[in-house]
Order: C-alpha cells, then sequence, then structure tokens
C-alpha cells in the first residue's frame, strides 16, 4: 500500500474536492462513518461506554463532531470538549459543529482562565477518549493546553480512539512534535501515512486501519507517489508466477563470495536462502581449504574451491577464475564472513567495478567498501547494499544515532547519492532506489536480532535478482518473506532464541502463501 506525507494526503484532498467534485462534506462524513465502525470493531461495547471526543480547530476536529452525532445517534452518552472557541473553526468542521448544536449536542468549550483540574474532570470520568485535536494539520510542536491536555489524557491510561492521527504525531516524519497521544487505536483517512509506520508513529498509532473515504483510484494513482509499505497485498502483486514450464535452467543461478575460518556458516546460510526462494543453481566460491567443510554443509548448492590467503580467505589470485566464471550467471552475493584480510579487500574492489551481474553487498564487504565508497560509482552492473545502522553510520560517516532518527532519509540519500539500492535493516527494513522509490517494510519480529539473519536475507535478495526480479522489488520481497517466515517460526511465542537456520524451511513457504492467496 501506499504511504503519504501530510501534505501529499492534502493535496489528494485537495483534488478530489476541487477537480473530481467530491464536497469535502462527503469525505468527512465518510471518514466519520469509517473510523466510528472501526472503533466499534476495536471496542465492541463502544455504545455501553462513556465517550469523550476531544476537538481542535481544523477537519479533524470537524471528523470529531460527526463522530460524536453519530455516536449521539446510536444514543451513546457522548460529550464533546472544544480547545478552542467556536470562531476559530471553519467550513466542513464549522458545518458539523453547527449540527450537533442543532441535534442538542452542545459542545463545551475549554476556558484556559480557569481551573486545569476541574474541566478536565470529565475527560478524567470519560470511560473512552477520541482524540480528534490535530490530524494532518501539525504545522508546530505542541504546547500549551494542547501540550497539557496530551500528557494528562496520556497519564489517564484509558483507551484512546485517534482520528486520523494520534495528536502530536507528524504525519510525515513520526517524529513527535512536543508531545503525542499514545493510542489505542487509529483510523486513518484514505493512505496511511509514512509517520505512522516509521520513527515513533509506528508505537504511537496502535492498531491501525485504513478507511476509504471515496478518493477516487485515479487521484491516487495520479499523484505518482513511490514510497510504499510491505504488506502481503504488495509482494502478492510484485511477486510474478513461477511458469509451470520452469527448469532449474530458467530460475536463474546464484553466485555467492562468503566464508573464511571460522565464517563458514555464514557463507552457508547465505547459500541457502538463495536456494529457499526459488534459485535454479546456487554456486558458493569458498577459499579452497575450506570447500571439505562447505561440501559437508551444503548440499544442494555446489561450491568452487578458489584460490586464498594465508589466513585462508579469499585471495586476489581468485579474480579471474570468478570472473570467469560469473559469464552466464545471474547474480552474485559478496560479503557474509569475507574477512577484512588486505587481499580479499582488493578482491572485492577488484571485482565491484567488473561484475557481469547484478550485485548483493553485505557485512564483510560494506566494511571494506567504507574506505572505498567511489567504487560504487564503477559498478557496470546494479548494486544492492544491506547495511544495518552500525554499517549504515560507517558508510555515511555519521553517528548510528544520526542514521536511525531519519531512517528513510539516511537510505534515500546514500541510494542517491551513490546509485545503489540500499536496504537499511532493522526494525521496519527501510529499501531505497537511486530514483525515488522507497519502501517500508511491515514483517518481522524482535526475535530477529540475532546472528546469521543478515546472512539469510542476502542469498534471498541474490535469488530473487537471479530469477529475473527487478532489483528494488527483489530486496523488497526478500526483506518481507525473511520478516514473515521469522513471524511464523515465532507464531507470537517467543521474542528469543529464534536461529537464522530455522527461518529457510519457511520461505518457500511464506512465498507459497503469497502466490496461491
Ligand atoms: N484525508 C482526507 O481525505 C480527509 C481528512 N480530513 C481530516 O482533516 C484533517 C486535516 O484537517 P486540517 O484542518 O488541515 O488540520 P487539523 O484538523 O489536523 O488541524 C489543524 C488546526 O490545528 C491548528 N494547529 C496546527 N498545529 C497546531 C499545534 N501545534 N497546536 C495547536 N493547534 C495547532 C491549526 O491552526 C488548524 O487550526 C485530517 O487529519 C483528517 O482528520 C477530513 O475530515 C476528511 C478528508
Ligand atoms: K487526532
Amino acid at each position: 500500500m501506499i504511504l503519504v506525507t501530510a501534505q501529499e494526503m492534502a493535496e489528494l484532498d485537495r483534488r478530489t474536492i476541487e477537480e473530481i467534485g467530491l464536497p469535502g462534506a462527503v469525505l468527512m462524513e465518510n471518514a466519520a462513518r469509517g473510523a466510528l465502525a472501526f472503533f466499534e470493531r476495536v471496542m465492541p461495547d463502544l455504545a455501553r461506554r462513556r465517550v469523550v471526543v476531544l476537538a481542535g480547530s481544523g477537519n479533524n476536529a470537524g471528523d470529531g463532531f460527526v463522530i460524536a452525532r453519530l455516536l449521539h445517534g446510536k444514543g451513546v452518552w457522548v460529550r464533546v470538549v472544544c480547545l478552542r472557541p467556536a470562531e476559530r473553526l471553519r467550513g466542513d468542521a464549522l458545518l458539523n459543529y453547527r449540527i450537533l448544536e442543532k441535534i442538542g449536542v452542545q459542545p463545551f468549550h475549554w476556558n484556559e482562565n480557569e481551573d486545569f483540574s476541574s474541566q478536565f474532570s470529565m475527560v478524567r470520568d470519560a470511560d473512552v477518549i477520541i482524540d480528534a485535536l490535530l490530524g494532518t494539520g501539525l504545522s508546530s510542536p505542541v504546547q500549551g493546553l494542547y501540550r497539557d491536555i496530551i500528557e494528562a489524557v496520556n497519564a489517564l491510561q484509558k483507551p484512546v480512539l485517534a482520528v486520523d492521527l494520534p495528536s502530536g504525531l507528524d504525519a510525515s516524519t513520526g517524529k513527535v512534535l512536543g508531545a503525542a497521544i499514545r493510542a489505542t487505536a487509529t483510523a486513518t483517512f484514505g493512505l496511511p501515512k509514512v509517520g505512522q509506520r516509521i520513527g515513533e508513529g509506528d508505537a504511537l498509532v496502535g492498531a491501525l486501519h485504513v478507511v476509504d473515504i471515496g478518493i477516487p483510484p485515479c487521484v491516487v494513482a495520479s499523484a505518482g507517489v513511490t514510497r510504499w509499505w510491505l504488506d502481503e497485498e504488495l509482494c502478492r502483486r510484485w511477486l510474478s508466477p513461477r511458469p509451470a514450464e520452469t527448469h532449474k535452467g530458467r530460475a536463474g543461478h546464484v553466485c555467492l563470495l562468503a566464508g573464511s575460518p571460522g565464517k563458514t556458516g555464514a557463507a552457508t546460510l547465505a547459500s541457502l536462502g538463495a536456494a529457499r526462494v526459488g534459485a535454479g543453481l546456487v554456486t558458493l566460491f569458498v577459499p579452497r581449504s575450506l570447500n571439505p567443510i562447505l561440501e559437508v554443509k551444503l548440499t544442494e548448492a555446489m561450491t568452487l574451491p578458489i584460490p586464498e590467503t594465508s589466513e585462508h580467505s579469499a585471495s586476489i589470485a581468485a579474480e579471474t577464475e570468478i570472473l570467469d566464471f560469473l559469464h552466464g550467471k545471474q547474480a552474485l552475493a559478496v560479503g557474509p564472513g569475507i574477512s577484512l584480510h588486505p587481499e580479499t579487500q582488493s578482491l572485492l574492489l577488484r571485482l565491484i567495478s567488473r561484475v557481469p551481474c547484478p550485485l548483493v553487498l553485505d557485512a564483510d564487504a560494506l566494511t571494506i567498501l567504507a574506505g572505498a565508497l567511489d567504487t560504487l560509482g564503477e559498478a557496470p552492473v546494479p548494486v544492492i547494499v544491506t547495511p544495518h545502522p552500525g554499517e549504515m553510520a560507517r558508510l555515511m560517516s555519521c553517528r548510528v544515532a544520526d542514521v536511525q532518527a531519519d531512517r528513510l532519509q539516511v537510505a534515500q540519500e546514500f541510494s542517491r547519492q551513490h546509485g545503489v539500492i540500499v536496504l537499511l535493516k532493522g526494525h521496519r527494513t527501510v529499501i531505497a532506489s537511486p530514483e525515488g522509490r522507497v519502501a517500508i517494510n511491515g514483517s518481522g519480529t524482535p526475535a530477529m536480532a540475532s546472528g546469521g539473519m543478515g546472512d539469510v536475507l542476502t542469498g534471498m535478495i541474490a535469488g530473487f535478482l537471479a530469477q529475473g526480479v527487478e532489483p528494488f522489488q527483489a530486496a523488497c520481497l526478500a526483506a518481507y518473506i525473511h520478516g514473515k517466515a521469522a513471524e511464523n517460526v515465532c507464531q507470537g511465542k517467543t521474542t528469543r532464541g529464534l536461529l537464522a537456520s530455522d527461518l529457510l524451511e519457511h520461505i518457500p513457504l511464506v512465498i507459497g502463501a503469497l502466490e496461491t492467496a
């Protein structure tokens, strides 16, 4: 599903109203009705609860007024508390404020000159609070009364149902501006906001539901937004079905350069990750003395013993043999466990500028690359780099905290700067492409924080590349399926003890579920 910023959503609203002719009041009515239907699913006994709607001064408040009207019509005990005078209301919000008055639901207006606690008692006595203070119109850090109310509501530890966004959350960045509501659930309108999926948004929205308010698909399509939330629906679209007459020669040949003493597991996991997403053939380039070990650890994947250094890592002498072998192959993954031996470093940098097939760089290859970023510009093929936050910080010469503070921006900046696809790992993995496409992964579990997970992912990306999936989508599919496989192993029962090798047999099952749904 597409993710939009506040500005993009406002433009979709504007075009729907001004160019298509759907009145704003209709959108508001659709928004409120859809939100209430979702809220009633989240809280089936809502009709028997005492509900307070907290209203601000814009159309988010307008949604709240309509929800109050609908609740009143169902005989629900509902009160509306406005933080701003009615004179501040405009347009559809004012229209629905007046309608509320006419049906006998007189909103209460907060008086900043009177005692906070006594006025707040109405909110404190409610069973459920509906947050219609601020939506996509948030334009500065909340302060004063808004901040006091938000912090007091959060302190109540009562169910809070957010209209469009938890108030105080920036829809475009996921940053909290001053203070933000911690919602039990959020009904958002039209399309999910990128800020609900990154930064602090993911935690603050609670259960998120997208309400169709009637924005025509043609308006969404013409907006040309290339930012996605990676979910089952999207991955199903991007995963082209395998033709019946496929044979292993048609499913691509993945090569990997991985492994060194003590790191044969990384090479094994990456090779099996490639095989498990359906690559036809897999060949692992491995330092000669380690070959007997990998011959035992691997069955389906082949190995090619290559010249090695005195420390049994890949040697610069392997360059010609590797490049010769790569002709006619469809993808190369380099990095898991290759070591930082100077000769291995030289081999990597020479391969990057000569490799004939799409290239995935991970782990030690990224550490080596941090000292030679210009090499990326010499790559004659698409390159996908898969840093975790620490490796991203080294590549960007910044602190890890800077990476994590703005993951989307950091990934997009590096991608554009170096012309590579960036898969920035972590909670909500981000995939960015040089031409501006970006995706946030919706799958995964904290149990994935264990060694080897990245090796499997690297192999999976290479495996999709080998099957002809275009690089951005290959990285996205691998990220989603990798996380979903981990979810399926854990089944919500654990957040620790998951082994990277546990994922392997679940990968084809996740793919199968995507293909058959
Ligand atoms: N997405 C859709 O198709 C629809 C969305 N709807 C709702 O409309 C809001 C956006 O409405 P807007 O009036 O632009 O903004 P808000 O209601 O979010 O608030 C703006 C309001 O608040 C004041 N304000 C801004 N920042 C602050 C602050 N830090 N502290 C205090 N007050 C602040 C600002 O001056 C304005 O007065 C969207 O979220 C949906 O809920 C439509 O209802 C239907 C179509
Ligand atoms: K809100």
